[in-house]
């Protein structure tokens, strides 16, 4: 790596030569696939970008110009530039190297959260700062890709841009034609027909979207030709006025095994065989998704009014099996979570059933639209949420730790937490049966355990172990319910007797669940979901409704944002496991028990 290790900070790249520059960028692709291979993480978007980040830290003169990037997973080479070539071994994994960008890491990152669309608005307010505090020959460059630009924030945003002028905002669009699968919508069509070119009949090349609204547009050029993308930001780069730099790239360029990837052109890949792109080892056992995928396929074959959508992620969220199964029944509407929602209400509107397919955390971006669309009209459709809870690698801005907090405030709308494959099946199917209310279902990222098993009934709720004494009753939720159990069996060692329920749907909150609360000493709740508003929260507040006043104790995420680590080792840091769980409530219950005891 003779180039790559002259290269300390962006500065160092001045002083290379045109072949200097080309075996850099060989040496950082070769990087990027030896540890990325071994690590995990954003393969293909980061080698699509290789010539198009040198080129950028090339023209432009980052932290005194603010490069930022949207959604911030093709970032590595950005990382490596700015000094942190050496912490790439560390990848996305606990105390190491974030996936995105992060301000804790360097100077030269400025926005850190990974959710799309979102650069342009975070460019408008910088340029409207710099030229407020005088700082014009501050520029700022916004690394936007073709899927984000699906999404609506990215379009609000260059409305401002566009009515602002700032003359040094740089949109650098890299449309790869790609978000996982290729993009959709009109919007992609009209990119494809700019990187196709003025047509031979007629040699008015097409005017650019961008135009139209006012915005300079340069391209399409080249992404992985660096004198071109050079050339066309150091035009970029003195015009005084916003301009559009439309950038041509390949995702998983230059690493065949990538490049010939039909899913997804390796967007997203676990631990790999460098040679083949081949994953090294399976995680093992069924994901959620798959049984989520399994299940859809059968009830698309059973009901014709079922219909599903996707923002842009039909693959990870387990649609393309019934996409696959039930041509036409799928629909992928870009990176538009709000909007996949509010059509999604027009479908059930228009008589069918929508599944929305979503991962959790990006289900915040369409609280609005869950509330105001969906629960307001009572819309008979269904909120898969995958990802929910802690996910791990993909860092704080990626755990699905809101969504039970905020669908607990949605009037009529009913949350089902399912424990293992079984309950995700049954609440699946009784989701589907509901007509007079919107529902979700809520399961995290991984591997699903094995079928648990209920001993007992109470309202809705499954008795997943039964106390002969009734000292504690522990709710456990979703896929914390296998956490609960295990933390009874201890308790059961120190001769405390646990009670242990899932209450698979947790909201409403079955009145029989809270009927057995009042003959217990201590009432326990565990969900993956922060404690601030999750189904804890909810249970104390149906307690005291109901004038039940046995103590009670909450265990959920706490409300920080939490670093990436595995998923195993986040929830071990915040004590959601079965030792420290069971640990704390032996704790709490015998403080509390005498007082319970007493009833008071
Ligand atoms: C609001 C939101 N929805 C979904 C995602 C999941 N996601 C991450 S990257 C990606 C595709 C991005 O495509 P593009 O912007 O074209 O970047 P590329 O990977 O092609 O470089 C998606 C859908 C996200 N990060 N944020
Ligand atoms: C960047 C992004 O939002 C997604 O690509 C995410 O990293 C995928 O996460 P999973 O690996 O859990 O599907
Ligand atoms: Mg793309």
């Amino acid at each position: 790596m003779a180039v790559l290790d002259s290269i300390r900070e962006p500065h160092d790249l001045r002083v290379l030569g045109r072949e200097a520059l080309r075996e850099l960028a060989a040496e950082i692709r070769q990087l990027l696939i030896d540890r990325v291979s071994r690590t995990g993480g954003h393969l293909g978007p980061n080698l699509g970008v290789v010539e198009l980040t040198l080129a950028i830290h090339r023209v432009f003169d980052s932290p005194q110009d603010r490069i930022l990037f949207d959604t911030g997973h093709q970032a590595y080479v950005h990382k490596v530039l700015t000094g942190r070539a050496a912490q790439l071994d560390g990848l996305r994994r606990k105390d190491g190297l974030s996936g995105y960008p992060s301000r804790a890491e360097s100077p030269h990152d400025i926005i850190e959260n990974s959710h799309a669309s979102t650069a342009l608005s975070y460019a408008d307010g910088l340029a409207k700062a710099y030229r407020l505090r005088g700082e014009t020959d501050r520029h700022v460059v916004a690394v936007v890709g073709d899927g984000a630009l699906t999404g609506g924030m990215a379009w609000e945003a260059l409305n401002n841009i566009a009515a602002a002028r700032p003359p040094n905002v740089v949109v650098v669009l890299n449309d790869n034609g790609r978000s996982y699968a290729p993009t959709v919508g009109g919007l992609a069509e009209h990119l494809a027909a700019l990187r196709a070119g003025p047509r031979p009949a007629d040699d008015a090349a097409p005017r650019a979207l961008f135009e139209h609204l006012g915005l300079r547009y340069l391209g399409p050029v080249d992404g992985h030709d660096l004198d071109a993308v050079q050339h066309a930001l150091h035009r970029a780069r003195d015009l005084p006025e916003p301009v559009v730099v439309h950038c041509v790239t390949r995702k998983g360029a230059g690493y065949p095994a990538a490049e010939q990837d039909e899913a997804d052109r390796f967007h997203s890949v676990g631990v790999i065989d460098p040679a083949t792109g081949r994953p090294r080892s399976g995680t093992g056992g069924r994901s959620w998704t798959s049984v989520f995928a399994d299940e859809m396929v059968k009830v698309g074959a059973e009901r014709a009014d079922v219909v599903a959508v996707t923002a842009a992620m039909l693959q990870p969220v387990g649609l393309d099996a019934f996409a696959a199964a039930h041509p036409g029944r799928v629909f992928d509407v870009g990176i538009a979570e709000q909007h996949a929602v509010t059509s999604a209400v027009g479908l059930s509107l228009g008589g069918l059933h929508p599944v929305v397919a979503i991962y959790a955390t990006f289900l915040n971006r369409a609280f609005d639209q869950v509330l105001m669309d969906a629960a307001l009209h009572r819309t008979p459709m269904t909120l898969v949420l995958d990802r929910a809870g802690i996910t791990g690698n993909d860092g704080p801005s990626h755990h699905g730790m809101w969504d039970l907090s905020l669908l607990q405030l949605m009037p009529g709308l009913r949350v089902a937490a399912p424990r293992d494959a079984a309950t995700l099946r049954a609440e699946l199917r009784e989701a589907l049966k509901v007509t007079d209310a919107p529902t979700a279902l809520r399961f995290p990222k991984g591997t699903v355990p094995p079928d648990i098993p209920a001993v007992g009934r109470c309202g809705t709720a499954d008795v997943l172990a039964h106390a002969t004494d009734p000292e504690v009753l522990m709710l456990g939720v979703g896929a914390m319910a296998p956490v609960a159990l295990r933390a009874a069996g201890i308790l059961a060692e120190l001769g405390i007797d646990a009670t242990v329920l899932d209450p698979r749907w947790v909201t409403p909150l079955d009145p029989a669940v809270v009927a057995l609360a009042d003959e217990y000493r201590l009432v326990v709740t565990v969900e993956d979901n922060s404690r601030c508003g999750g189904v804890g929260s909810v249970v104390a507040q149906e307690l005291r409704d109901a004038g039940v006043h046995t103590p009670l104790r909450n265990f959920g995420i706490p409300r920080r944002f939490l670093a990436h680590a595995s998923r195993a080792e986040v929830l071990d840091g915040i004590g959601l496991n079965a030792d420290e769980l069971a640990a704390a409530v032996a704790d709490t219950f015998t403080r509390t028990a005498p007082l319970a005891w007493q009833g008071v």
